[in-house]
């Protein structure tokens, strides 16, 4: 059989970017582990694109909110994902939600009746040296994530995940937090402390062993995880003062508002290059998401915290991507090979599919010899590829949603309430230019009635 590229993975990243190639007239193998021999811990079927979790595409509103305009950006761009999921939708007020069988049939029906592709149920356990894109998952057959850690210097990539909760920066409260370093280490002004009296540290220290705690599935229960990612509820079990002479310790900080080093203190530390998002250092949780909402809104100067994702601890194979792949997706010591969806360090469906999507763009570009620019930095697409290519910083890399943070600011002071309309306008405006600029693609998937606002459009992804 031949072939022009090989696309390893027919999960969301995978059959978008089969789809993106084929529609480009490109000749795509698809090779699926599912549907012969192998499965997944998480998958139930062998259908292409399986939701294995949620049946949502979370917020389909593109005014307000950021996988809103993901989704608009994406029918744009004739994304197979966004059509199937659009037929197949059920009702779920602002959100887009559908009927997993019938999303899945479809993308699988739509995919095999293509002549450009042909897919062939199989495990690859090694890398090709032909053009491919690797889109294999957080749930990456092990055999191949010890090929891909080979090539990328990674020793292992299945790992615990261990997330912290990321603030959106401009809703930390600076009249109470104060930026500055331990022991003015560094430029003296790298973190942002929020400081706790003993009252206060006593009963937060509390409220962490009283949450209300997710379970580790069956087959997440022999993944080793390292002591740098207990959960901060696992430390607070371990005594009252492990916090407090651990990630919460007050030393060397000066509250300038007391003069005095805090009882406890509470660390933020930039997660971006734009300084619009801090990660809680050391708040990797296994506290259910409105927990840790409710909790860490106890901390002074979070009263407020917008959360650009909330914290975790699951299983997922990822790779450093910031340090690893070019702007257009490229392993840079192997660039016949790309990399697409979650194994990238996106996370989501649809931010999935939307790697998945540029991943095929890109590689179908430059297999007709042609090169296509990485989209505006002001797009959903461009911030949510800037993240993973190059903004991140690698040591910390962590997993994210589309989320506004990931934008350039919105330079000048603007109300709150503006500001997200700001972000998706500016992002409408930039999309075109950059579209007219690629290579023909699929036409167009029409964009459905606006969607009422959502009551909460910054609710994070249930995965
Ligand atoms: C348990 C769990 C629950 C999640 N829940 C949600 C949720 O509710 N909402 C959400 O938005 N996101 C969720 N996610 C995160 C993520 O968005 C999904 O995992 C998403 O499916 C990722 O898309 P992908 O295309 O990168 O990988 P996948 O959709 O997993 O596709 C990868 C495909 O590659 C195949 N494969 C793997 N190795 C090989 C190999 N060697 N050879 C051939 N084929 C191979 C797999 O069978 C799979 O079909 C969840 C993740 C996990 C692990």
């Amino acid at each position: 059989m031949t072939y022009d590229i090989h696309v390893i993975g027919g999960g969301l990243a995978g059959s978008e970017a089969a789809w993106q190639l084929a529609e480009a007239g490109l000749k795509v193998r698809l090779s699926e582990m599912r549907g012969g021999a192998d499965t997944t811990p998480a998958h139930h079927g062998g259908d292409l694109a399986e939701l294995v979790c949620s049946n949502s595409f979370r917020s389909d509103d593109a005014t307000s909110n950021a996988v809103g305009l993901l989704h608009q950006e994406m029918r744009a761009l004739g994304s197979i994902i966004m059509a199937k999921g659009d037929v197949h939708a059920v009702p779920a007020g602002s959100a887009l939600a559908v009927d997993r069988d019938g999303f899945s049939g479809g993308v699988t029906a739509a995919l095999a009746a293509h002549p450009n592709i042909t897919i062939v149920r199989e495990r690859i356990d090694t890398l090709p040296d032909g053009p491919a894109i690797i889109a294999t998952g957080p749930l990456t057959a092990p055999s191949l994530a010890g090929g891909i850690g080979a090539a990328t210097g990674a020793e292992a990539l299945a790992f615990f995940d261990a997330i912290a909760p990321i603030v959106h920066r401009e809703s930390i409260d600076l009249e109470v937090a104060w930026f500055q370093s331990r022991w003015n280490k560094g430029t003296g002004k790298d973190y942002i402390n929020c400081p706790m009296n003993k009252d206060q540290y006593l009963a937060f220290h509390q409220a962490l062993i009283d949450g209300e705690k997710t379970e580790f599935r069956e087959w997440e229960k022999d993944t080793p995880y390292f002591d740098g990612c207990m959960p901060v509820e696992v430390m607070a079990e371990r005594g009252v003062d492990t916090l407090r002479f651990g990630p919460m310790k007050g030393v060397g900080l000066d509250d300038p508002r007391t003069g005095r080093w805090p009882y406890a203190v509470v660390q933020l530390r930039q997660d971006n290059a734009a300084g619009t998002l801090w990660n809680i250092v050391g708040f990797q949780t296994k506290l259910k998401y409105a927990e840790q909402i409710r909790i860490f809104r106890t901390i002074p100067g979070l009263e407020k915290a917008e959360f650009a994702r909330l914290g975790g601890l699951h299983r997922n194979t990822f790779i450093r991507s910031p340090e690893l792949l070019d702007t257009t997706l490229r392993l840079k010591s192997r660039p016949n090979l790309r990399f697409a969806g979650q194994i990238t360090g996106c996370e989501g469906y649809i931010e999935s599919a939307a790697i998945g999507l540029l991943a095929g763009r890109f590689a179908a570009a430059e297999l007709t010899g042609k090169t296509i620019a990485p989209p505006p930095v002001e797009t959903a697409l461009g911030a949510l590829l800037g993240h993973i290519t190059g903004l991140a910083e690698a040591e910390t890399y962590q997993p994210m949603n589309v989320n506004f943070g990931l934008f350039p600011p919105i330079p000048g002071r603007t109300k709150k309430a503006d500001r997200k309309k700001m972000y998706t306008d500016r992002a409408r405006e930039a999309l075109p230019g950059w579209i007219n600029s690629l290579p023909p693609g699929p036409p167009p998937v029409p964009q459905p009635a606006p969607a009422v606002p959502a009551d909460n459009p910054a609710e994070p992804a249930d995965a």
